[in-house]
């Protein structure tokens, strides 16, 4: 069997007297997407930033393609292709499409100095960084400045940017956040076709996307997985629907 691509053991993550995980289980496979979803404050994003690295955890383990990555930085876990998109947006504003990616091939390569040749037209920057524009349909605004793209765009743009660091894995947090009816359908649409990449941790309010694309959900309710499985049986769940959709079983 495969092994998986992200495992997540007894976590726990508690601020003061608040318990943002308790003992939180989740594994991620080749190929698919694993929604979790959850109410407001559930810890969601709380996971995603103990994956990430931005928060470290109280107890358990997380291992990133059989590795136990605790111990590394936000950076270090980055260039394993811990690949994530931010609830806030984190693109720098000023920069165009095209350079935001840039900065992101430039990340993947490590550091190096170029004397010779200005950034802009280094190919081995600017060639990557287009077609990673190219896949997610923003070639034609690699000029744009990031403040001036719409909300779909910027999106589309921090998919690019996880696209040029070779992800290994997509942590997304609340990808379809603002956007349109239209917006959300084309998203779904690439998100389907980005799993083929790399396998999608996908937090989401949208319970259509979510149920469109998720192979496997896991509901987090006070920091607890309270259920988890294929996402037609997660559908059923009475106390999901009690918990979550706010139905009575
Ligand atoms: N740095 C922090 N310090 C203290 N409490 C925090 C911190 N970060 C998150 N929390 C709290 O932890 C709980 C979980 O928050 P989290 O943002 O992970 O929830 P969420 O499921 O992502 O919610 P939403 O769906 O609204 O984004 C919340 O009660 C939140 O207020």
């Amino acid at each position: 069997m495969a092994e998986p691509v992200l495992e997540i053991r007894n976590l726990s993550k508690s601020f003061g007297a608040l318990k943002a995980a308790v003992g939180v289980n989740f594994d991620l496979m080749p190929g698919e997407i694993h929604a979790l979803i959850g109410p407001n404050g559930a810890g969601k994003t709380t996971l995603i930033h103990q994956i990430a690295g931005t928060l470290t955890p109280d107890e358990g383990e997380i291992r990133f393609l059989g590795k136990d990555v605790r111990s590394l930085s936000v950076a270090e876990r980055a260039r394993m292709g811990l690949g994530r998109t931010f609830q806030v947006s984190s693109l720098a504003q000023e920069f165009s499409a095209l350079r935001n990616v840039m900065l992101a091939v430039q990340a993947r390569q490590g550091t190096s100095f170029r004397f010779f040749r200005p950034v802009m037209s280094d190919p081995s920057l600017t060639e990557p960084a287009m077609a990673a524009l190219q896949r997610v349909g923003l070639q034609d605004r690699a000029d744009v400045p990031a403040a001036e793209l719409s909300h779909g765009e910027r999106r589309r743009l921090e998919i690019a940017i996880a696209l040029a660091l070779e992800a290994r894995v997509f942590l997304l947090d609340e990808p379809m956040a603002g956007m349109g009816p239209d917006g959300s359908r084309e998203l779904t649409a690439f998100l389907d076709e980005l799993r083929h990449q790399a396998p999608i941790l996908l937090v989401e309010h949208d319970m259509d996307a979510v149920f469109a694309l998720a192979d496997r959900v896991s509901v987090l309710v006070y920091g607890r997985v309270i259920a988890s499985g294929p996402a037609a049986e997660i559908r059923r769940h009475p106390a999901v629907r009690e918990a979550y959709l706010g139905e009575g079983a």
